[in-house]
This record gives C-alpha cells, sequence and structure tokens, in this order.
C-alpha cells in the first residue's frame, strides 16, 4: 500500500452551465520518503489536487488516503487535526505573518503541533540563523520563502506539500529553494510534493506525476534523480 493513494479523484465545482470538472478522475500514488513532482499547465487541476490532499478541500468522489488515514471520509474535526499534525504548505507567497518576527512566525506554528520541533534550530537548518529577529519586510523574497519553509518543517510533518514554491523568486533563488526541499526531503525523510508548470523540475523528482484536464496522464518514476543544482531551465 503505497503512502499516500489518489484514486479516481473528482472535483467538480458550480453546478448546471457553470459545473467545472477542476479534477475528473485523477489518481496516483506516491510511497513515503519521496519527492514527487506534478506537473501540468494552468487549469490542469495541480492546486486542486494538493488542496485535497493537505485536507482543505474535499473531493466530490473518489478516495484519498494519505498514510493509512482516509482523507476522503475524515469529519470536519479530524481534517483540522490533519492539517495542524501531519502537513505542513508552502505557497508561492510565503503567507507570513508582517507584524511577526521570523523566529515569532515559526513558532506561531510550532505551539499548535504536539511533536514540533524547535524554531530557533528549525531556522538554523534553512540556513537563517542569522535572521531570527527580523520581519518579513526586512527579508528578500527567498529568505522569507525559507521562513515559510521553517514554518512547515517546524510542524514535524510527514508530508510537505509546496504550491509553485519558486514562483515569485528569482532564478538562481529558486533553484536554492528547491535544493532545499530536495535536502529535506533526503535528510529527514519527509514525503514532500511539489506543484510546477515548470517541466525542468521533472529530472530532480523521485517521481513525476503529469496532470492534463484534471486527470494524471503519466506517473513515473525516476531511479536516479539530479541535483538541482546541475539542472538548467
Ligand atoms: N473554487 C473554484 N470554483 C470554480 N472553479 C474552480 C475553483 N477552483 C479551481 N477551479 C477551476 O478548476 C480548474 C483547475 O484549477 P487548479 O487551480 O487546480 O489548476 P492548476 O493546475 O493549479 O492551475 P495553475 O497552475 O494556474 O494554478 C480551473 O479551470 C479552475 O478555474
Amino acid at each position: 500500500m503505497p503512502y499516500i493513494e489518489f484514486a479516481d479523484v473528482v472535483r467538480a465545482y458550480g453546478a448546471g452551465s457553470t459545473l467545472v470538472h477542476a479534477l475528473d478522475g485523477a489518481s496516483f500514488a506516491v510511497e513515503k520518503g519521496e519527492l514527487a513532482v506534478i506537473l501540468g499547465q494552468s487549469g490542469a487541476g495541480k492546486t486542486t489536487a494538493l488542496n485535497i490532499l493537505g485536507g482543505m478541500d474535499r473531493a466530490t468522489s473518489g478516495r484519498v488516503v494519505v498514510g493509512g488515514r482516509d482523507v476522503s471520509r475524515a469529519t470536519e474535526d479530524e481534517l483540522v487535526m490533519y492539517r495542524r499534525e501531519d502537513v505542513g504548505f508552502v505557497f508561492q507567497f510565503y503567507n507570513l505573518v508582517p507584524n511577526l518576527t521570523a523566529l515569532e512566525n515559526v513558532e506561531l506554528a510550532a505551539q499548535i503541533c504536539p511533536d514540533s520541533l524547535d524554531a530557533e534550530e528549525t531556522l538554523g537548518k534553512v540556513g537563517l540563523a542569522e535572521r531570527l529577529a527580523n520581519f518579513p519586510a526586512q527579508l528578500s523574497g527567498g529568505e522569507q520563502q525559507r521562513v515559510s519553509i521553517a514554518r512547515a518543517l517546524a510542524k514535524n510533518p510527514k508530508l510537505l506539500l509546496c504550491d509553485e514554491p519558486t514562483g515569485a523568486l528569482d532564478y538562481q533563488t529558486g533553484k536554492q529553494i528547491l535544493q532545499l526541499l530536495q535536502d529535506t526531503c533526503r535528510r529527514d525523510g519527509i514525503t514532500v510534493i511539489i506543484v510546477t508548470h515548470n517541466a525542468a523540475l521533472a529530472d530532480m523528482a523521485d517521481r513525476l506525476i503529469r496532470f492534463k484536464s484534471g486527470r494524471v496522464t503519466q506517473m513515473s518514476v525516476n531511479p536516479s534523480p539530479v541535483p538541482i543544482a546541475q539542472i538548467e531551465w
């Protein structure tokens, strides 16, 4: 049984003439500790799939199991605990609290989790040991994204979901963030899923999942993923 089982998932929005199938029978699986890249053009359903995996949205039909937990059948209370304790989120635009320092942003997330890691240590791991007291506005985009990754990691999650994590960053900074995500996956054994429309990232993945029109058109395992530093685009 794979760590993540996403089976025949449909997500419909609206009704009648405004009915949209964001997911239209999408299926894929991910093994524990893998770095999976979900690739697809705009509107393919990538974010919808990630939101359902993270317990932020619900499938209209289909089955979603993560680490033996049937997320598709969870109650609202169970989903709250799942989001809080099992999943770390990294978004394109960081979503940091502007009037809290880097350290306070990470502490805030860590506080609500029973098995959380030390906030200061986690910021050190992402290369921000010297910037603990800075507010988000005093940090570069890449540094803010590092804070948001530390915030996600401090929860000690089993699964890290990243939606276009380099979408707002320049080329070199984006590569450093991807390297950090790849290193985190290898070092901490966390299952990492990165949603992107950048096809070049396929080579860094242990598993590539391609989306088109709400369905998975390809799923392949890469026996020799390439360090991000060696990928150019
Ligand atoms: N809440 C919603 N209500 C109505 N339609 C939605 C909603 N969320 C997503 N959709 C539609 O579902 C489809 C898939 O959207 P989704 O955001 O999952 O795609 P995506 O692959 O992540 O695209 P992008 O790369 O542009 O973010 C799109 O046609 C989108 O307009």
